[in-house]
């Protein structure tokens, strides 16, 4: 048994031993005595527990996303599911919200980064949420990961702090700050730093099991019994996957002793399957939900792969699919109906714009941006919506005020009954748009960009004056291998070039020098662009289309200590 001294470290002796594991647990990362905080013996009990008990559902459930796949790919499309037909046409509804959460309409987002998490509670504004990010803002190195579980944990012990040596300048929490969501990864994700039961471990519960296990006391404590942890719950397909994590947040609430319905999650929508199963997801999560989320990026990415192997759905350049598509405005549309029938918040998504510092009319233009979709948003009826950065907060805060005033949510209010009517034929309707040159060489020259901060440890990046995070990047990434394999003629522009192997490889190989322009050489040279390049261009060429980029790139990142890096 590894000895604590009296500050909860390690002691020396301890330390050279790792971590002090419970029963059937392998820890293969780094040691480290602040990651030692996090991954105690009881913790890492509970995660192994949660992954004895759930790894046979979570295993189904990723058999059921193949079946699904191959059923999309001999032609069939995603739909209503006939069986629960009940569910949808049912009165019934979810738990009501928790008046801790009732208001929530900024939310700012983030990974979960020391300085970022104190910037963004203290985003400043009247009533808003933040959200830290395990997900598509973070690249899930181990140092990543356990990091950010110790800012969390910092966090809401209220005790976090962070000193900015270049600026000589110390970040606190200011007294009212933001409450916390959290973003565990989705369910295909391991965790290949730890092993249970001779397994790598299942990311999301890894992410949910180690907060959750440090920090619900203290939610106990800070918002009153029955009020928290929050959870926004990613990129699931089908409402079977919400049952495991209804089921995963009863356990947790029986093990902690805590009322049920404590837990509360934010359900993304951003799978096109997951459109068709709204009310099932809800219905799954009733006592424990707080809404869901128009994923708008992650459910672009998710319509070209349903549909990759139909050449008759191709979507336009990734600039042209906006909010206002048809089939994009009717998602909106029928989540906004669904929420407010069941009695939860409808929320909205992130416009990528973020500020631009030195250009006062660009800034000008992008700020625009933001608010004609901000507006768009609360008209329709969204309760809420994201900020990607502190500086858009004042903009769409005012959007939301002017819009709503002082009701907290339009739950009652914005019941969208004219969406009941929207199809299936609504939800899939083709894009429409042109495809160009320019496209391909965007989606390349970011993707490229994109995947060489991640396998350096960042996960969300300003690049061409917008946020691009995993969830942008992948639709980068499938529009190019989309459009090679059907040997798209990209006449947009009037050049009416066919994307081919050969014309892609000069894409490649000119984009890389425009990126070695812009950002200069040493850079380039110092960064992973030429590992990035190699990953990205693979994706886009592979003849199966990988299910996700992440997960082919994580192998890059993990680091089995004491030493070397392992392939899973
Ligand atoms: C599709 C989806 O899933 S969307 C959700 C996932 N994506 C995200 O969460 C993206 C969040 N946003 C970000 O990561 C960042 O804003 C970026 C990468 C887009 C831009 O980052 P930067 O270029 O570093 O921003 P910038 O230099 O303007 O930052 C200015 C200040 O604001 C802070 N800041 C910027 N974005 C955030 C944020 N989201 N949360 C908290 N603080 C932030 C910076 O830390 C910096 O603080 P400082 O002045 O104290 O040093
Ligand atoms: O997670 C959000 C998205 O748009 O994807
Ligand atoms: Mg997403």
């Amino acid at each position: 048994m590894m000895s604590l001294g009296t500050n909860g470290y390690a002691s020396p002796a301890a330390r050279k031993m790792g971590y002090d594991v419970a029963e059937g647990v392998d820890i293969r990362g780094r040691y480290d005595e602040e990651f030692a905080r996090i991954l105690t013996k009881d913790a890492l009990r509970f995660v192994a527990e949660l992954q004895r008990e759930f790894r046979n559902h979570v295993k189904y459930a990723m058999e059921c996303r193949k079946e699904a796949k191959m059923r999309y790919n001999a032609g069939a499309l995603p739909g209503f599911d006939p069986a629960t037909r009940c569910v949808r046409e049912g009165d019934w509804a979810c738990a009501a919200v928790p008046p801790a959460v009732a208001d929530r309409r900024v939310e700012i987002t983030g990974p979960v980064e020391r300085k970022m998490i104190i910037n963004a509670l203290n985003s400043g504004a009247k009533v808003f949420m933040m959200h830290a990010d395990f997900e598509d803002a973070l690249s899930p190195s181990w140092e990543n990961l356990m990091r950010g579980q110790v800012n969390l944990k910092d966090a809401v012990d209220g005790t976090i702090s962070f000193r900015d040596q270049a600026r000589n300048r110390v970040y606190k929490l200011n007294n009212q700050i933001a409450k916390l969501f959290v973003r565990p990864r989705g369910w295909h994700l391991p965790e290949a730093h730890i092993f249970i039961d001779g397994e790598p471990a299942i990311g999301c519960l890894v992410d949910f099991g180690l907060y959750f296990y440090h920090n619900y006391a203290a939610f106990c404590r800070n918002q009153g019994a029955g009020f928290g942890p929050f959870f926004y719950l990613p990129k699931m397909e089908h409402s079977r996957e919400a049952r495991i994590w209804n089921n995963v947040f009863d356990k947790a609430e029986k093990m902690a002793g805590i009322e049920n319905g404590s837990i509360r999650a934010t359900v993304l929508i951003e799978t096109l399957p997951a459109v068709f199963q709204m009310d099932e997801i809800l219905y799954e999560l009733r006592d424990h939900s707080v809404g869901l989320n128009c994923g708008r990026w992650d459910y672009i990415f998710s319509y070209v792969k349903t549909f990759q192997a139909h050449p008759d759905r191709l979507l336009p350049d990734r600039v042209q699919v906006g909010m206002t598509q048809h089939f994009m405005r009717s998602y909106s549309d029928l989540l906004i109906r669904t929420c407010h029938r069941r009695g939860v918040h409808a929320m909205g998504g992130m416009a990528a714009q973020i500020p631009i510092r030195d250009d006062p009319a660009a800034n000008e233009v992008a700020l625009e941006l933001v608010k004609k979709d901000k507006l768009r948003e609360v008209r329709a009826g969204h309760d809420g919506t994201w900020a990607a950065h502190p500086g858009l907060i004042p903009a769409i805060m005012e959007v939301f005020n002017s819009n709503m005033g002082n009701a907290p949510n339009q739950i009652q209010t914005m019941k969208r009954e004219d969406a009941a009517t929207l199809t299936e034929e609504d939800l899939l309707q083709r894009p429409r748009g042109v495809r160009t040159m320019e496209g391909l060489r965007l989606n390349t020259r970011v993707g490229i960009q994109y995947v060489a901060a991640w396998l350096t440890g960042t996960g969300s990046v300003p690049l061409y004056n917008l946020m691009e995070d995993a969830a942008t990047a992948e639709i980068s990434r499938v529009q190019n291998w989309q459009w090679l394999k059907y040997g798209v003629v990209l006449d947009g522009d009037g050049l009416g070039v066919k994307v081919s192997l050969d014309l892609f490889g000069r894409v490649v190989e000119e984009e890389m020098a425009r990126i070695e322009r812009e950002i200069g050489r040493e850079k380039f040279n110092k960064g992973m662009y030429k590992e990035a390049s190699k990953i990205f261009t693979r994706q886009c060429t592979t003849p199966m289309l990988d299910d996700f980029l992440t997960l082919d790139a994580y192998n890059n990142i993990v680091i089995h200590h004491p030493k070397g890096s392992s392939r899973l």
